[in-house]
């Protein structure tokens, strides 16, 4: 489904990725964890083109869109949904605006769609009673939550997860992680961004080590947290794994 085949990017002076090699099978849940200033959310932008690669080539169902222009760069945007840390709901917005916005927007369904597929999501992420609310009245689980129905209304083939439970309180980690886990059960292809080592183990399908701009080691949870081989791995998870 996705091919990154000697991904580069440089901010500045500072090459932030060095050549990263990978191919993301449909259905795949793949998690990205690895220290902190790795490149580990600069990769995942680089996926839907938020960050525009500085060399190499990204291949979503066989083509290049790192060639691509604005216009079609929109299109792949839809199909990649993108769930941020602190979650970018739009504040002025309700929250049945801040799910139907970009479809109506975009001209993929009509406003009575939309509303109807608002309505739908907010079941299906346990929050019915929000629609006519405002964000600023939501807990951070709920406005997590909100995000992840907002990138699905646009019926994206992949999720992409950036550390999306990082800015919540602890209590509220669970409700994002669950609904994250109902996600993958459906069978939504998903790159997560995380330091929650839990989920890591339950719900990847391959894990993913990210140090220094590489990816330094990838496997199955199994192998990944009981076997990891190379040495920064086993010093990461000795420090996070307590
Ligand atoms: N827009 C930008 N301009 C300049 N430097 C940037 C930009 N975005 C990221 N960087 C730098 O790139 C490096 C990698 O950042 P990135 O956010 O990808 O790391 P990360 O592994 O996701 O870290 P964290 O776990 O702390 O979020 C960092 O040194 C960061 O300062």
């Amino acid at each position: 489904m996705i091919d990154v085949k000697g991904l580069k990017k440089s901010f500045g002076e500072i090459e932030v990725l060095k050549g990263i090699d990978e191919h993301i099978e449909k259905g795949e849940k793949v998690v990205i964890i690895g220290p902190s200033g790795s490149g580990k959310s600069t990769f995942l932008r680089c996926l839907n083109l938020m960050e525009k690669p500085t060399a190499g080539e990204i291949l979503f169902e066989g083509k290049d869109i790192t060639k691509l222009k604005e216009k079609e760069i929109d299109h792949v945007r839809q199909r990649m949904g993108m769930v941020f840390q602190h979650f970018n709901l739009f504040p002025h917005m309700s929250i049945r605006k801040n799910i139907t916005f970009a479809p109506v927007k975009l001209g993929l369904m009509t406003k009575d769609e939309a509303n109807a597929k608002a309505e739908e999501l907010l079941k299906r992420v346990g929050l019915p009673d929000k629609a006519d609310e405002y964000p600023t009245r939501l807990s951070g689980g709920q406005k997590q939550r909100i995000a992840i129905a907002r990138a699905l209304a646009m019926n994206p083939e992949v999720m992409l997860f950036d550390e999306p439970t990082s800015a919540l309180d602890p209590e509220m980690v669970g409700e994002v992680l669950e609904l994250m886990k109902q996600l993958a059960d459906a069978g939504m292809t998903m790159v997560v961004v995380t330091h929650e080592m839990g989920f890591a183990k339950e719900v990847a399908s391959r894990v993913l080590f990210m140090a220094d701009g590489y990816v330094m080691e990838q496997n199955t949870p199994k192998e990944f947290f009981e076997n990891p081989q190379n040495p920064r791995l086993k010093e990461f998870l000795s420090r996070v794994l307590v």
